[in-house]
Formats: structure tokens, sequence, C-alpha cells
């Protein structure tokens, strides 16, 4: 506990800083690192007023009402986008795209420029070219809890973040707002129950075919996040099939990869296996991006030709595994080293994210703050009750949807009792 001495300090720095300084805070605040001012006074540094204005609630709930209300409004103009469909499909799905980026792209902006992560890129240069101009089966390991949020930092930065997929459980798209968003962009929803999937993953793998955007389709191989129980089982069914261990993955289920690659054919270029990790052993999480802490992780990415996998299914799955015990090679080497093979690369930053993000805050407030404004003025309590209200429910249902990234919260699937 700091001493009482210790906040008279603290407050006597915070007064004697000069108006320059608070200045270089709320640019800092508001742009991340990027513009980091170096000429700020030691004493704002030990004060953090920035961080810990980062980590205040009301805060975060301007921040939720931003995303939910703008997400709601999203939302509608897709539900508008709906007769489009059968006269210009094409039209309908590229304006669903940059909607789904208009959304998406808010929470891109908040690790990047709210938390101030960047993530650094290990890759070959000569594949580095390719990124972002053909369709991808994108293969990533599922450990971390804000992997989802590096993904489309990454989707960003190569220009396919409106466009890009998931082979996703169907319980996400249930999820307020983004769920539905996800919708309109023809993400991939399955049960993770084979014979009731087969058909629906079949039919939206082959409508991608004609998709109009370059777009990313992500796919968890291991089917569920990594938790030490799961690992257990999954390992005991390694041995039972007479692979190796894994250290770092879960056994990787093998028909979803098989089944994307051969309807993908022809539409698809590449797979990029990718390998993410974060630096001293950090375990992220959304509610710490959104308190504004900076995290650190690291992706590896290979390029591998779609055609240099093979057609049938058996020599398919065996390849996977085969990729999984690279995969986990690499994770080893990444605890020992703290590095990834291969040259590091940057991709430059785009501002469209904050600009977009910039924009719904702005476009929102002004009528929250009017609101406000009148309802104080009319001191009519049950109408600021009902204010209340509101915020609240915003609030509560983004902590939810937040809930859902966290591992704890983390299905039974791949445990004993489910499986099969
Ligand atoms: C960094 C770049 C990022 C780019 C990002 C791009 C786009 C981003 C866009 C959006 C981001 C949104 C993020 C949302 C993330 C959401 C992710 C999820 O929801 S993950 C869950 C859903 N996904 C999957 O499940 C995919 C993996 N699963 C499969 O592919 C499965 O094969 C399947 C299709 C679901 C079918 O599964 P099923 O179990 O029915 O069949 P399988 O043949 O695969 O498995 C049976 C087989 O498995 C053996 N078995 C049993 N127990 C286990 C176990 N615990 N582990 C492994 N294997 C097990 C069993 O013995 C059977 O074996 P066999 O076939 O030999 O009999
Ligand atoms: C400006 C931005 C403000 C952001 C405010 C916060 C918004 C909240 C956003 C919620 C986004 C929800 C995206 C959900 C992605 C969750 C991915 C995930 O981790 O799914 C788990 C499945 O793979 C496996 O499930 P399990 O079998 O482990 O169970």
């Amino acid at each position: 506990m700091p001493s009482s001495n210790h906040w008279g300090v603290a407050y006597g720095a915070l007064f004697e800083t000069s108006a320059r300084n608070a200045v270089f805070q709320l640019i800092e605040l508001v742009s991340g690192p990027r513009f980091r001012c170096h000429k700020r006074t030691k004493a704002w540094d030990k004060m953090g007023l920035v961080q810990w204005l980062k980590g205040q609630f009301l805060c975060h709930l301007v921040i939720c009402y931003g995303f939910f209300v703008s997400g709601l409004l999203i939302n509608l103009l897709q539900i508008c986008t709906l007769p489009l469909w059968p006269i210009n499909k094409q039209l309908a799905r590229r304006i669903n795209c940059k909607l789904g980026y208009s959304l998406t792209s808010q929470s891109v902006a908040l690790l990047e420029w709210w938390s101030g992560t960047e993530i650094t890129l290990y890759t070959d240069p000569e594949n580095y070219r390719l990124y972002g101009k053909e369709n991808a089966i994108v293969v990533l390991n599922h450990n971390f809890e804000i992997d989802f949020l590096c993904g489309w930092t990454f989707c960003d930065r190569f220009g396919v973040l409106g466009a890009s997929k998931c082979l996703a459980k169907k319980e996400l798209s249930y999820l307020p707002v983004i769920g539905w968003m996800w919708y309109f962009l023809e993400m991939v929803f399955i049960k993770r129950k084979w014979e009731e999937d087969k058909r629906n993953f079949v039919q939206s793998l082959q409508n991608l075919r004609d998709y109009p955007e370059n777009f990313w389709f992500l796919l968890h191989c291991e089917g569920t996040r990594f938790t030490e129980e799961k690992h257990l089982v999954s390992m005991e069914v390694a041995e039972k099939k007479s692979l190796p261990k894994l250290k770092h993955h879960l056994l990787p289920r093998t028909k979803g990869f098989w089944v994307a690659v051969q309807n993908l054919r022809g539409t698809v270029a590449a797979v990029y296996c990718c390998t993410l990790n974060f630096r001293n052993n950090e375990t992220p999480t959304l509610l710490g991006v959104l308190n504004g802490e900076k995290y650190h992780p690291d992706l590896y990415v290979r390029r591998i030709p779609l055609e240099s996998i093979p057609e049938d299914e058996a020599e398919c799955s065996a390849w996977l595994h085969k990729l999984y015990q690279e995969k986990d090679k690499f994770q080893e080497d990444y605890n020992q080293t703290g590095c990834f093979p291969g040259p590091k690369v940057t991709p430059p930053c785009r501002p469209w994210a904050l600009i977009n993000w910039l924009g719904w805050t702005c476009l929102l407030l002004y009528p929250l703050c009017l609101l406000l404004v009148q309802l104080v003025n009319s001191g009519s309590i049950l109408s600021i009750l009902a204010t209340v209200a509101f915020c609240a429910a915003v609030s509560v249902c983004v902590r939810w949807m937040i809930g859902q990234t966290e591992v704890k919260s983390s299905s039974s699937y791949g445990l004993p009792l489910n499986n099969k």
C-alpha cells in the first residue's frame, strides 16, 4: 500500500507539471505509443496518468458504448443490404466487407492504439510480398485469449480484415453485434459434430469460391482452446494413434482441415502456418487490452503452397499432424531463445482503424453528451434512471462478450465426457 507521503508526492508532482505536459499526455492517450512525447517530465512518467486513465471505468464505458451502439447501427445497415443480395450479390458482399471492417477494426484500434501492442512478424520477405494479394487458409495455435485480436491486426495490416473468415463454433454466431455481423460476412459455423456439420460446412466453403475480395480463412485445428486438462486428454488420443506427443498444442482435428483444403482448391493459393507467442510469458486478456496494457506478441508465418498438400484424406491428415509437430518445435525453441526463426518484418501500420474508431466515437459521443445535458436540465429522475440503466446494460453486455474470450469459460469440448 502506498503511504500518505507517497500520495502527497504524487499529487505534488501532478500539480507542478506544466500545461504543455498535459497536452503531451492527451496526445499520447489518443495516439498510443507511436507519437510518444519524450519531453514529459519524470514526475508525469511516475504518475502514469495516461495509464491510470486507461484503467478507469468511465473510459471503458465510453469505449464499450461506442463499440456496441456502432455495432448495432452496422448490423442495421447490414440488414438493409438484404434486398441487394438477389440483385447484385457481389456488391452486397463488398458492402458487407466494408461494414464488417468498420466494426472489427475498432478492436484492432483498441489493441494497436489504446494498448500500444505491436505484433512482431517473423516471415520470409519473399512470401511477405504475397500477403493480402491472395486467398489463404490460416492455421493458428489457440492458446491465448486475444489470439483472434492479434489475427485481426495481422489481417488489417494486409488489407484483408473486412473479408476474413473463420471456422467457428456455432455458439459464437449468437454473440450480439459481432456474431450477427459474421452472419453477413459468410463465416462458417459448426456444432463440432461432423455428421451434423458436413453438409453446411461444404456448402459454405463452396460459396466462397466466387468471393469478390481477397480473404483469409482461419482454422484453429485444435478445435478448442488449450487447457492442461484438454492437453492431457488429447495426448492420450495421440498415444492411442501412435502419434508423437505435442507439448504446446492439442492434437489437431484433421477432418475440417482436409475438407477446407479440398473445397478451396483453385480458390485459395496457400496455407499460412501461423504460430503466435507472447514474450516474457505474458498471458494477455481482452480486459487487459481494455485497461491499456501493452503486450508483446510474436507471430511466425510460413507460406505453404496449396498444391504441396496431399489430396488423399489419410495423407492430408498425416501432413497436418507433421505440421503441428513442427509448430510444437517452434514453440519450444521460442521458449528457449525468445524468438522464432527467420527475419523480422514490420508491416506498415495503416491509419484506417484509428480514423474509423475516432469517427464513430465522435459521432456517437456528441448525441450522448447532448442527451446527458438535456437529462440533467430536465431534472426528471425517471429519465436519469433510464439512462443509467441503459449504460449499465451496455456495460454488462460487453463484459459478458469479453467473458466469452476467457479461457476459463472454455467449453467442455475435448474433455472425456464430450469426446468422440
Ligand atoms: C494470424 C492470422 C489470423 C488470420 C485471421 C483470419 C481471420 C479471422 C477471422 C475471424 C476471427 C474470429 C475468431 C473466432 C475464433 C473462433 C474459433 C473457434 O470457434 S474454434 C472451434 C471451431 N473450430 C474447429 O473445431 C476446427 C477444428 N475442428 C475440426 O476441424 C474438426 O475436424 C471438425 C470439422 C469440427 C469435425 O470434428 P469431429 O471431432 O467431428 O471429427 P474429426 O474427424 O476431426 O475428429 C474425430 C477424430 O478425433 C479423434 N479425437 C477424439 N478426441 C480427440 C481429442 N481430444 N483431440 C484430438 N483428436 C481427438 C477421434 O479419435 C477421431 O479420430 P479418427 O478420425 O481417427 O476416428
Ligand atoms: C473498441 C472496441 C471495444 C471492444 C470492447 C470489447 C468487445 C468485445 C468483443 C468480443 C469479441 C468476441 C470475439 C469472440 C472471439 C472468441 C474466440 C474464441 O476464443 O472462441 C473460442 C473457440 O475458439 C473455442 O471455444 P472453446 O471450445 O474453447 O470454448
